[in-house]
């Protein structure tokens, strides 16, 4: 059998991305701050020619009404700007995390692995609030160069002198600016990076709370979540550090090009080169083209802005599984078929089926050992996940060249801990790729055994999920009522009824034979009873495909009968069943 490569994943212009609010909004910041500027740049020049025209006794004109004009523009574009940073940020933080969502949702769910729940929690939010802060602070930065800048213009327009010691004052305060962006650039990375880390061990303790209270293990777990604390206030001092070298020394520096402008100013006052609004101008100019300095706190922010935007990054451009463009054969049977499948995880082969077959309509169990790979087969039989080599087909179609909509209609998964989210027990049953009725919603609950606790419910079907307490086997029971309502013509059960007692599970796959839209079944299982039922198991040893067989063949297995706990001893009954199950369940 050929062994064909397949691409598993892409991240093609069909992915989900999704687009940022585009450049208006930082456009805005940039207008608005940039007009605030020009404003403030005027006002020396107007203030210090009005002040002579009334230090001369004359009448001053419209200046003074200018002058108050430009004071009360001044105001009003600083509050524009400030309402535009705002909303720029808010936009830009909403739309970044909902990419970095949609990404994490649609990427494939081995890539996402290495990335730990606090990890992704802290992308999400601390660092996407961070990234989006950045295009508001770089329009701020750049408008916040024009100032300086027009500043010099100004002064050399009154003076030559002076702008000349400005002129010779500023590389100075360049060189701070470029120290502060290049050394807060790594400081911030790491600062992130080690905060992930603390959230991430919070979470887990959080996970694991009954865990850790039952093993008494509380101060240990204490220690080990806050261990890279030290760590994260040193490089939290370490940037407070910087920031604060970077604001001293523009600082020093600013007070100090202001007194040698305002000494040169006063040179050119007394040899009458320069009158009284004119040195009123100047000071106030050296100190506008100094104030460059001030730009520290604006840079700080891109630059963590931008640190932040690769780690929201990460998660937006997770590689997403490739859909086709063909459906499925109306109305086949569900034949699934894995043809030289093979799935490897770190260089390592965790799953190799070649020629498994299960025909439509009947029930396959797949059994093996804790790690055998019966997950990954359920994962690659149902396209969670692509095979590295190999095609697994339904109805003789390849599951990779199959429409979103035909594979996730065509195919139904059940898990051991299905995810219901928050609405009400009839919406958690209904949600799904197809429509589905109240009352395909109650069928589905009863077949899944759920009907007696969901009715006890203060509002029954229609309890909000987090209102009602719900035990591991009662989620699972909701879990399976979803997936039998959108059963395709391929159910895929992964460990789906492993919190059931055994009689519950029998009445449930009773339920699914009667009541749920016929189909072929894959059903992960552990118990001896499930794997009797089916028509045929498919046992795994070590990602290989070890037989592929009715039970009560593999039951003559000595080895097959160990996966059960039922020894070496050829007795057909599996020990944990017996005696609580009607006998036709037993192999
Ligand atoms: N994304 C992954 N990265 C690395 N290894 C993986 C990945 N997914 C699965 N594996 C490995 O593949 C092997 C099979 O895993 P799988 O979850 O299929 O086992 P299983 O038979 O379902 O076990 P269990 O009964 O305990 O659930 C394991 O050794 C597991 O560590």
């Amino acid at each position: 059998m050929t062994k064909t490569r397949l691409p598993s994943a892409h991240v093609g212009p069909d992915a989900p991305r999704g687009s940022g609010p585009g450049q208006a909004p930082e456009l805005l910041v940039l207008l608005c701050s940039v007009a605030s500027a020009a404003v403030t740049v005027a006002q020396p020049l107007v203030l210090g020619h009005t002040l002579d025209l009334l230090l001369r006794g004359g009448g001053a004109g419209h200046w003074p009404a200018l002058s108050a004009g430009l004071l009360i523009g001044e105001v009003l574009l600083d509050g524009l700007t400030a309402l535009f940073t705002g909303r720029c940020t808010a936009a830009w933080t909403a739309s970044i995390r909902s990419r970095a969502l949609t990404g994490l949702l649609h990427g494939v769910p081995h890539h996402a692995r290495p990335y730990s729940p606090g990890d992704i929690a802290t992308r999400l939010t601390l660092n996407a609030a961070d990234a989006g802060g950045a295009p508001a602070a770089r329009a701020a930065l750049a408008a916040s160069l024009v100032t300086p800048a027009g500043a010099l213009v100004a002064v050399a327009f009154v003076d030559l002198w002076v702008a000349a010691c400005v002129v010779a004052g500023l590389p100075a305060l360049a060189l701070v600016l470029r120290a502060f962006a290049r050394d807060t650039g790594a400081s911030v990375a790491a600062y992130q990076r080690v905060q992930a880390q603390i959230a991430s061990r919070l979470l887990e303790a959080v996970h694991g709370a009954v865990t850790i209270a039952a093993a008494g293990t509380g101060p240990r777990e204490r220690e080990r979540v806050l261990a890279p604390l030290p760590e994260l206030g040193a490089l939290g001092g370490r940037m407070w550090v910087l920031h604060g070298r970077a604001l001293a020394r523009s600082g020093v520096l600013v007070p100090l090009l202001t007194l040698a402008a305002t000494g040169i100013g006063g040179v050119r006052l007394a040899s009458g080169s320069l009158s009284v609004g004119d040195l009123l101008a100047v000071c106030r100019y050296a100190q506008l083209a100094a104030g460059v300095g001030g730009a520290a706190t604006l840079l700080g922010a891109v630059v963590r802005g931008r640190r932040a935007r690769e780690r929201t990054l990460a998660l937006e451009r997770l590689p997403v599984l490739a859909y086709g463009t063909r459906c499925l054969p109306v109305d086949g049977p569900g034949d699934l078929e894995l043809r030289g499948v093979r799935v490897l995880r770190d260089g390592r082969e965790v799953l190799h089926a070649d020629g498994v077959r299960v025909p439509g309509g009947t029930t396959a169990a797949v059994v093996g050992r804790s790690g055998a790979g019966k997950s990954v087969l359920a994962a690659v039989a149902g396209r969670l996940i692509d095979p590295d080599e190999g095609q697994v087909l339904l109805d003789g179609v390849r599951l990779d060249q199959l429409t979103r909509g035909a594979l996730r209609t065509g195919i139904t998964f059940a898990f051991e801990r299905p995810v219901l989210g928050e609405g009400t027990v009839a919406e958690a049953v209904a949600a799904g790729p197809r429509c589905v009725s109240p009352e395909e919603v109650r069928q589905a609950v009863r077949a899944a055994g759920a009907d007696g606790f969901v009715r006890r419910l203060p509002r029954g079907e229609d309890t909000p999920l987090p209102q009602a307490p719900l035990s591991g086997g009662e989620l699972q029971r909701l879990g399976l009522a979803r997936a039998f309502a959108h059963a395709g013509r391929l159910l895929v059960m992964d460990d789906a009824t492993s919190g059931l007692d055994t009689a519950t599970e029998y009445e449930v796959s009773l339920a699914l034979r009667r009541s749920v839209r016929p189909g072929t079944r894959l059903v992960v299982a552990h118990r001896p009873s499930v794997a009797a039922r089916a028509d045929q198991v498919i046992w795994l040893e070590d990602g290989q495909v070890r037989a592929v067989a009715p039970h009560r063949e593999l039951w003559k297995d000595a080895r097959y009968r160990t996966l059960f706990g039922a020894g070496d001893d050829s007795d057909p009954s599996p020990r944990q069943d017996r005696g609580s199950l009607p006998e036709r369940v037993r192999p």
